[in-house]
């Protein structure tokens, strides 16, 4: 796994992790994966707010909600949505990206996308630590990366 080689951002920053209850046999694994990236790069556990949410759908009002209320400096989401018989996974997926990305552009912290968006329930669980890696690991790793670069832009 790739190690979080960015400048120091501060172990007191505290981020806030937005994850979907459906599929949580796919989402707990995220969410793992985004924890222990999060503690190997110096940020303890007890500066990690975590918010659950029924599904992907209503992830974007809570990241919208935690990233106005300046409780925290980053935000994940973390999601599995996995296609069904209809068309609700395409509007699942769509309002999801469409939400978090507004929040994340418009917003005052860094949002990343850490949603699947799978066809079967075997390609999420290979993305949730499997062999196709542990897409939470990634989110975290980016989030630091985001918050480190908002910090130098920002530095006065
Ligand atoms: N099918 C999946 C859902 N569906 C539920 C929606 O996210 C939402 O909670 C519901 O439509 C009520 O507003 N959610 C997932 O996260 N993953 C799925 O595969
Ligand atoms: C992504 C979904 O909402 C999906 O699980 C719903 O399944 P279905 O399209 O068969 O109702």
């Amino acid at each position: 796994m790739n190690e979080y080689t960015g400048d120091y951002i501060g172990r007191k920053q505290k981020v806030g992790i937005v994850v979907a209850k459906f599929n949580d046999l796919v989402t707990k694994r995220l969410l793992a994966g985004a924890c222990q990236t999060l503690n190997q790069a110096g940020i303890a556990t007890e500066n990690i707010e975590i918010f659950w949410v029924p599904g992907a759908f209503e992830i974007p009002r809570v990241v919208k909600l935690l990233s106005e209320s300046q409780r925290v400096t980053g935000i994940i989401a973390l999601g599995a949505v996995v296609r069904g018989e209809t068309a609700h996974f395409d509007y699942v997926c769509s309002a999801a990206a469409n939400g978090i990305a507004e929040v994340s552009l418009n917003g005052p912290v860094p949002v990343m996308f850490g949603v699947l968006t799978t066809d079967t329930m075997e390609q999420a669980l290979n993305r949730a630590g499997g062999k196709a890696g542990n897409k939470g690991s990634e989110c975290a790793l980016g989030l630091l990366e985001m918050i480190s670069l908002q910090q130098k832009i920002n530095f006065k």
